[in-house]
């Protein structure tokens, strides 16, 4: 059982509501300047990712109290029960696992009293086993040819993981092309497929439940595209294989359950990267790098369980967090990586932290009267400074952001990683300092600017500056040091989750929108006038109905 603390009924909560006051009058730039131990301090390295969050809004006392409410709040307990199995996923009455599909050490991991690491490590050696087959040429396609490419049919956590990964590993990357369909405008499929043989293409059907009707209709029509190209119904299964926790379905679909690769309900969708989900991964970057992903995935997790909170990554970062949202109401929380090869790595925590954190029903089932998760979004630097960079330096918003980059690149081209990086750390040092307006002015003289004309424009050019960061470097970007950074944020999530009192790994809030759609599709097939529903509704889908 989860603890199921109000944290904002804590004495640590209090004291830190006193101590907002007092912060809040205080600038980084003060805060560097009394004590010259302060990276020192406020900094941590876990192999070769170094997290210096020593450019936030916190001194001693604040980190302090911070560490305070997470006891309070039951955080080693939590922390106990998430690694012990236990059905922390109350509302699904589920465990919840994903450290479980990592766990390198293969101590036994119980769930209702059997370990569940025999099943774990029988479907990576059937992952190995296909991958090795599919990537050496000796799996054939129904003409006899080896595979060339590879489709993966699946959305949300069945997508976006093996997507950030697959681009985020590019560099690791043998002679398969990977392609991924998710969505159900038909353009996705049809796009992929033009560039496609069918006698070299295979593709991977992942969903978890076998019924997302995005998935199974992008399934049903490269089953289609298949048998039009000339494949039989008995060459399907040299062609089609399927991830998921539902044989049933699997076997309905027609897939032989051979081709199967299997996951349990203890996955959540968006901590499934680590499962059959990843096979994907396996295939574009080979077995081994695959396992190196859960190495270090499985790294960061004992260091999560092990360390005290002062020195534990997730836990600081986490606990930052709170800071901005709870008490300084920052409303987003940017991720930035200064690199190309990760430019889904936001859009992936887009899912893995909204869909956790976006609830507003507490653990006792009552409605929360605090802010709980952040909104999550991001792109790569230096891309982002030329877009929208502004309003994180003159907005009237609080933006914390997450500097992620690589010391050393795939790619060392002439003097670009110094330029990538050189914005890197200049962008949080100018975000932290900001100009003032005496510094404005003095170059506006400089400038050979008059009186007039400084004092019309200096204004505009003065950055108030004190503006909080997270900088991550990290040494390269290997599959050891990925998973350990993915394994980072998603105990990160869990720690808030926690503390905000909800449960982050169901996801009931994705349910309407899709039985509506389900209630609507039967009234599109025809051209009747449609009145069942509110006046906009009615319009738009009667408009749509006579524009078709
Ligand atoms: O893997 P599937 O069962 O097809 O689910 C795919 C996705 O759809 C759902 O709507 C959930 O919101 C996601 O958490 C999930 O990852």
């Amino acid at each position: 059982m989860l603890p199921t603390t109000d944290f904002t009924s804590t004495q640590s909560y209090k004291y830190l509501t006193d101590h907002y006051l007092d912060i809040v009058t205080k600038n980084l730039k003060d805060l560097f300047d009394a004590d010259s131990q302060r990276f020192e301090k406020f900094s941590l390295q876990f192999e070769d990712i170094l997290v210096d969050y020593s450019k936030n809004r916190i001194d001693d006392e604040t980190l302090a109290l911070l560490i305070q409410l997470a006891r309070e709040c039951g955080l080693n307990e939590a922390i106990d029960a998430m690694f012990s199995g236990e059905k922390i996923n109350a509302t699904e009455g589920r465990p919840v696992l994903h450290v479980a599909l990592r766990n390198r050490s293969n101590q036994p991991v119980l769930v209702d009293g059997q370990d569940v690491m025999p099943d774990v490590n029988r479907v990576l050696a059937h992952m190995k086993n296909f991958s090795d087959k599919v990537i050496s040429g000796e799996w054939k396609g129904y003409t006899g040819k080896a595979i060339t490419d590879v489709v993966n049919i699946g959305i949300g956590g069945s997508d976006l993981g093996p997507v950030m990964v697959t681009e985020a590993l590019k560099a690791y990357k043998n002679h398969l092309s990977l392609h991924f369909v998710s969505n159900v405008d038909g353009t996705h499929m049809a796009e992929t497929l033009k560039i496609l043989n069918p006698e070299t293409t295979l593709f991977l059907v992942a969903s978890k439940t076998f019924t997302t009707q995005e998935t199974m209709a992008n399934a049903h029509s490269a089953r289609n595209w298949f048998i039009n190209g000339g494949g039989k119904d008995e060459d399907v299964a040299k062609h089609f294989a399927a991830l998921s926790t539902n044989s049933k379905g699997v076997a309905e679909f027609g897939i032989d359950t051979a081709n199967m690769f299997e996951f349990w309900d203890w996955v959540g969708g968006r901590y499934s990267l680590w499962s059959a989900i990843g096979l994907s991964i396996s295939l574009s970057i080979g077995f081994e790098n695959f396992t190196e992903l859960l190495a270090g995935a499985h790294a960061m997790d004992e260091h999560f369980k092990n360390t005290e909170f002062e020195e534990n990554i997730p836990a600081i970062l986490a606990l930052i967090g709170i800071w901005h949202n709870n008490f300084f109401e920052a409303e987003t929380q940017a991720i930035l990586p200064y690199d190309q090869y990760m430019h889904r790595f936001a859009a992936y925590f887009q899912q893995g932290d909204m869909e956790s954190n976006g609830k507003h029903v507490d653990r006792n089932g009552k409605h929360v009267d605090y802010q709980t998760g952040p909104v999550i979004w991001g792109e790569p630097g230096t891309n982002g400074q030329h877009a929208f960079y502004q309003l994180i330096h003159q907005g009237t918003k609080l933006i914390p952001c997450d500097f992620i980059a690589p010391a050393q690149s795939h790619n060392p081209l002439g003097e670009h990683h110094k330029m990538l990086l050189s914005n890197f750390f200049a962008q949080t040092e100018a975000l932290m300092n900001g100009k003032t307006e005496d510094v404005v002015i003095d170059e506006l003289k400089k400038a050979g600017k008059t009186e007039e004309e400084i004092k019309a424009i200096a204004p505009f050019k003065v950055f108030e500056g004190n503006r909080p960061t997270n900088s991550i470097l990290v040494k390269k970007i290997t599959p050891r040091s990925l998973g350990s950074l993915i394994a980072m944020y998603e105990h990160k999530i869990f720690v808030q989750g926690i503390i905000w009192n909800i449960y982050s790994f169901d996801q009931w809030g994705v349910e309407l929108g899709k039985q509506l759609a389900g209630k609507i599709l039967p009234e599109l097939k025809d051209d009747a006038e449609v009145t069942s529903h509110d006046s906009s509704t009615n319009g738009l889908i009667n408009q749509y109905k006579a524009w078709r």
